[in-house]
């Protein structure tokens, strides 16, 4: 089920602008990668270029390739509403359905899709998906109250719950945990942890510890100056990365020297 990714010589715009140069990188499947760097150097762009997100906002495109298992993600016949449905997203912000039950927020993305289907295998697939996302326990005996009644931590876990529901090949997380207190955090990292097992993982954080502690790779993003576009100066095995970085600038950025 889960993909692995190769990125190839890619630059993303915003109409003129060049966001992000010439990444080039793999990433694994049934592991996590995350992506670390100062502020504005394209992480969460770059993120948004590998589930089609980015071309969404007028003027955005891609040059370069994108490869899913092979499958060439911005070839002409592809269509991106199935890519995002196979490679499910999960942000900063715990989104979810203000109208919405825990129940219905998580078959949001089934019912999107059209999906008919008995009640039955929608009562299984909520039981799947939220004992997935480790919030089943919390919540069985309240499916039918609202989503937005959850703390923000369990919301968290409830659009995790939504993003696995529909079967994605790929998770793409982007600073999952930080609108969320400590222990809602280390749940949120418990779970990262648990589905990699089944999914690829691609996770944006700000917190330099968390990467540490989530991921099996790391991508350092920076700018060479203000105005200029972000790369990618280092991808390498979290552990090497945190210990005994290949560039100065990783090293300088792990160590607080700035960013
Ligand atoms: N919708 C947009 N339109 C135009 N430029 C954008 C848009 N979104 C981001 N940018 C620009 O693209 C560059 C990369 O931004 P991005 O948000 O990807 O960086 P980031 O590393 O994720 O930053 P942060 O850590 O602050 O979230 C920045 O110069 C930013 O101003």
């Amino acid at each position: 089920m889960a993909k692995s990714i190769s990125v190839k010589d890619l630059d993303i715009y915003y109409g003129d602008f060049l966001a992000v140069q010439g990444v080039t990188m793999s990433i694994k499947s049934k592991a996590v990668t995350a992506f670390i760097g100062p502020s504005g150097c394209g992480k969460s762009t770059f993120l948004r270029s590998l589930n089609r997100m980015h071309e969404v906002i007028p003027g955005a495109r891609v040059e370069g390739d994108v490869v899913v298992d092979g499958q060439s993600l911005y070839d002409p016949g592809v269509d991106p509403v199935a890519v995002r449905r196979e490679i499910g997203m999960v942000f900063q912000r715990p989104n979810p359905f203000p109208t919405m039950s825990i129940y219905d927020n998580v078959l949001a993305g089934n019912k999107l899709n059209n999906k008919r289907m008995k009640k039955s295998e929608a009562d299984d697939i909520v039981e799947r998906s939220l004992k997935g996302a480790n919030l089943w326990t919390e919540v069985k005996d309240r499916l039918g109250k609202p989503g937005m009644g959850l703390s923000g931590g369990q919301q968290q876990r409830l659009c995790i719950a939504r993003a696995i529901a529909v079967q994605p090949q790929v998770l793409l997380m982007d600073e999952p945990c930080s609108a969320l207190d400590p222990i809602s955090t280390a749940a949120i990292e418990d779970l990262i942890h648990d589905l990699k097992s089944d999914y690829t993982i691609v996770i944006v954080t700000h917190n330099m510890q968390q990467a540490a502690r989530v991921s099996d790779d790391t991508g350092f993003f920076n700018l060479k100056a203000v105005g200029e576009p972000g790369h990618l100066v280092e991808f390498n095995p979290t552990k090497q990365v945190f210990s005994n970085p290949d560039n100065e600038a990783t090293e300088a950025y792990i160590s607080g020297r700035f960013g």
